[in-house]
């Protein structure tokens, strides 16, 4: 991060939304976002995205039939329960998620992209799959996947502007790096007022995400979500209906050889209301290897700053310590 900041910029893509070839980077208006995007991945790792043509219908549906979810009983809930053994795929309670060690006041169905049974050999057997979806509310499967759907190509033409901001080749990020992305998404819960029961908790404790890129679609009546500035104060993100907030992942980082790092972000919900949130998560392909690019290392003095790592060794590292198993 370059330098501080106090709020997080707000930045219509809708220029982007086309094929590469349309882009024409002549346009004025199509310079200005870029510029704009380079600017926020840099000082601020967060920007609110509008214009994204996702429809409200879905943006909201997707959320409403969540919170319907969360509202069943656990025992229902726990049908569809996560383990080491569903692949790290189900749904999660309150408390039995975990960032950085500490429980986090939150319950969640995480679902991932599926593979083909032994498409990745032992490391992909982690993951395997397929994502488990509640029998009730019944429409919750069909809308999550149209969701994931539109949010990947959403996601491909954010993270294609990123690149085209520096002059890069458009489909650097395609083919073996994130052309098939292993992306995640989450359908999260957070109690009012911390949860009664556990009033000091937090939703989810301070953390980097782990990939390229991440778009949140959050409740519009509860501000919980707050990133951390360059003097460690928390600046709230606060809902703007329409928009969602995009923020940097590790795997970015490495591959822009430090040009764009990841900010430090937490949830607390100390409203009265019920906060619904749904992070998707694209993420490198499953067995990406990433090392910082001969493109950006130009940029930054010829040397790489970061060893290369597996993507899915980076994650089974992280996702292992992320649960409480009964
Ligand atoms: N596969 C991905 N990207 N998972 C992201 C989850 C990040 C938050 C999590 N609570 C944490 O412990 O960091
Ligand atoms: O709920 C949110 O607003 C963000 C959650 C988050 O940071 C995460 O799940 O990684
Ligand atoms: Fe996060």
């Amino acid at each position: 991060m370059d330098s501080n900041f106090d709020s997080i910029p707000i930045i219509d893509v809708s220029p982007l939304l086309t094929n590469p070839e349309a882009i024409n980077m002549d346009d004025p208006i199509v310079y200005q976002v870029l510029e704009m995007l380079h600017t926020a991945c840099k000082n601020v790792g967060f920007f609110y995205v509008k214009g994204h043509g996702i429809s409200d219908t879905l943006v909201r549906g997707v959320r409403e039939v969540s919170r319907n979810f969360f509202n069943l009983p656990l025992e229902e809930k726990k049908k569809i329960k996560l383990s080491s053994t569903t692949g790290y795929r189900g749904y999660t309670k309150l408390l039995d998620n975990k960032t950085q060690g500490k429980p986090d006041m939150h319950e969640s169905i995480d679902a991932y992209k599926e593979f083909a049974p032994g498409a990745y050999g032992p490391i992909g057997e982690n993951f395997e799959g397929p994502n488990l979806w509640p029998e009730y509310p019944q429409e919750l499967k069909q809308m999550m996947e149209e969701y994931g759907v539109a949010l990947e190509k959403l996601s491909k033409m954010i993270t294609r502007g990123i690149v085209l901001a520096l002059g890069g080749s458009p489909d650097i990020f395609e083919g073996d790096r994130a052309g098939d992305s292993f992306w995640l998404m989450r359908c999260i819960g957070y109690p009012g007022s911390g949860g009664a029961a556990h009033p000091s908790a937090i939703g989810c404790e301070a953390h980097t995400d782990y990939g390229l890129l991440i778009l949140v679609n959050q409740d519009d009546n509860v501000t919980a979500l707050e990133v951390q500035n360059r003097s460690g104060e928390w600046i709230p993100a606060v809902p703007i209906p329409g928009t969602f907030v995009c923020n940097i992942g590790d795997m970015l980082k490495i591959w822009s050889n430090g040009i764009y790092e990841p900010t430090v972000h937490r949830v607390i919900n100390n409203s009265s209301e019920f906060r619904v949130s749904i992070p998707f998560f694209y993420e490198p392909n499953f067995n990406a290897v990433v090392e910082p690019l001969e493109f950006y290392k130009q940029k930054t003095g010829g040397v790489a700053k970061f060893n290369k790592v597996v993507y899915a060794e980076y994650l089974i590292n992280k996702v292992r310590n992320n649960f409480v198993h009964e």
